[in-house]
């Protein structure tokens, strides 16, 4: 396909042009990796993308069938509908730190502790597995996909792989704003770092009505499991929390989550809502209730999060 699109699952129009693909030659299947082959993404016979959270969702799937009750590590971004998607197989999701080698190392540990864990994966498409040596293996993962789909074909099924994720709901918000930091370079990380920890204050004190750093059963978002006794962690390279947003009607209806970028001195804010417009209400309370409230908005340039909060 190259050079017709950037060799990316996470891009649109890599993934349009592999549906069209898949459409025009009744393919099984297409397929989407990075330079590198550590990141993919796959096609369905019908044209559905599978990138994302679907991704994570259908080798949970397939990886639930081998591995019973298996532990699955994933970053903070994926949805509420993917915990669910997860747990209602007899998984347990282990909600962790962005960064793919964060994810990876989280599964390794939790391993060594005794907790089997034998899918760790990113919405980027990185993804990782016990029985590959914890390699971040794109390539690995559109194997194991193939080789599900050769089975369900020779059981008669014609449905293709994307069957396996039907029932997979998708958020029906969800964004990402950035607010980049206003410093001279060699001081933006530390006044990033500042500004994180200054909105887990906030959260902890209750200054935000509804909003709770998020936790997956034992574990943190923000700190890992606390099974894990990993005792030689390594150096936090960003912070980041994620805190779900409940309200008196819906209970909990979305998160949002805060971190420094991993590669640019900004801040990379996501939100996720399952009532319309809750992704705006999100996002006006964090301006009005955190970033004017302290003063964060001298250290920020909050102008996409008040484009996000007025628009309509
Ligand atoms: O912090 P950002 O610029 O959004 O980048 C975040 C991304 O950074 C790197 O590319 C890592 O490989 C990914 O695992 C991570 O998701």
């Amino acid at each position: 396909m190259f050079p017709n699109h950037i060799p990316n699952p996470e891009d649109k129009t890599a993934m349009a042009l592999t549906r069209a693909a898949v459409l025009e030659n009744n393919a099984d299947l297409g397929v989407v990796f990075d330079t590198d082959v550590d990141r993919s993404g796959v096609v369905d016979n019908k044209g559905n993308p599978i990138n994302g959270d679907k991704l994570i969702a259908l080798m949970s799937a397939i990886v639930l069938k081998e591995h019973p009750g298996t532990t699955i590590v994933t970053d903070a971004r994926t949805s509420m509908a993917l915990t669910k998607f997860i747990t209602d197989r007899g998984g347990n999701h282990c909600l962790y730190r962005v960064g793919y080698r964060n994810v990876i190392d989280k599964g390794v540990h939790l391993n060594e502790d005794g907790i089997e864990t034998h899918l760790m994966m990113e919405t980027s498409g990185h993804g990782a597995l016990k029985e590959n040596y914890f390699l971040d293996d794109g390539a690995y993962m559109v194997v194991k996909i193939i080789i599900q789909m050769v089975r369900m074909k020779l059981e008669g099924s014609d449905e293709g792989i994307g069957s396996l994720i039907k029932d997979l709901e998708e958020p029906l918000e969800s964004i990402e704003l950035r607010m980049n930091i206003i410093s001279e370079p060699r001081y933006a990380k530390a006044k990033g770092s500042e500004a994180i920890e200054e909105f887990r204050k906030y959260i902890e004190e209750g200054r935000l009505q509804g909003w709770e750093l998020d936790s997956c059963g034992d574990c943190w978002v923000s700190e890992g499991c606390l099974v894990d006794s990993n005792e030689s962690p390594a150096a936090i390279d960003a912070r980041m929390y994620r805190a779900k947003v409940t309200d008196e009607e819906h209970g909990q209806y979305g998160w949002i989550h805060l971190r420094q970028s991993i590669h640019n001195p900004n801040i990379a804010v996501n939100v996720q809502s399952m009532v319309p417009g809750g992704c705006r209400s999100i996002t006006k309370s964090l301006r009005d209730k955190f970033l004017l409230a302290s003063g964060m908005d001298k250290v920020l340039d909050i102008s996409q999060i008040e484009k996000y909060a007025e628009s309509s």
